[in-house]
């Protein structure tokens, strides 16, 4: 039996909470820092790692939109954050299982960070390539279980 396509849900802070943090600006966190002229959102999420926390940029390009594997980092989160103001993807699990999947639409001044361990499909970009800011682990050891099934697709 097939399963149904996989159908965007908003990323909320609270339909989120299972699988990590939403980045954006929350009032909650709001300080207003340098004289005024600056808003700082405070401590959205933590980064995990039991290595080097290091930031990078991924340029992602747009990809079929189907789900045929999830990946998972034991050792450590791994945030992203949209540097090109265009909404994107991401699927979640909180087990290996494809009738398990979630599927968020994420707003171009949404970021995430995925908890250490949390089924995620990579990177999925909407549209055109976007940068995005990458918060995640760098270390010795493996940080990276994947799992392969038949495909779902995506329906926008
Ligand atoms: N491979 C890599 O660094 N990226 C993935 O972990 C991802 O979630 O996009
Ligand atoms: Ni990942």
């Amino acid at each position: 039996m097939s399963l149904p396509d996989l159908r965007p849900e908003p990323l909320t802070p609270e339909s989120f909470a299972p699988f990590g943090r939403v980045i954006w600006d929350d009032p909650a966190t709001a300080k207003e820092i340098n004289a005024g002229f600056t808003t700082r959102y405070h401590a959205l999420a933590t980064a995990e790692t039991d290595a080097d926390t290091v930031i990078s940029l991924f340029r992602g390009r747009p990809r079929p939109l189907e789900i045929a594997m999830l990946e998972r980092h034991p050792k450590g989160s791994q945030a992203f954050v949209p540097l090109g103001g265009a909404d994107w993807l991401a699927v979640v699990a909180p087990e290996p299982d494809p009738a398990a999947l979630r599927l968020f639409r994420c707003r171009g001044v949404q970021g995430l960070q995925y908890a250490t361990g949390i089924w995620h499909h990579p990177l999925l970009v909407l549209g055109a390539e976007q940068d995005f800011l990458v918060v995640d682990r760098a270390g010795p050891g493996g940080n990276l279980e994947e799992t392969f099934f038949a495909p779902r697709h995506i329906a926008l």
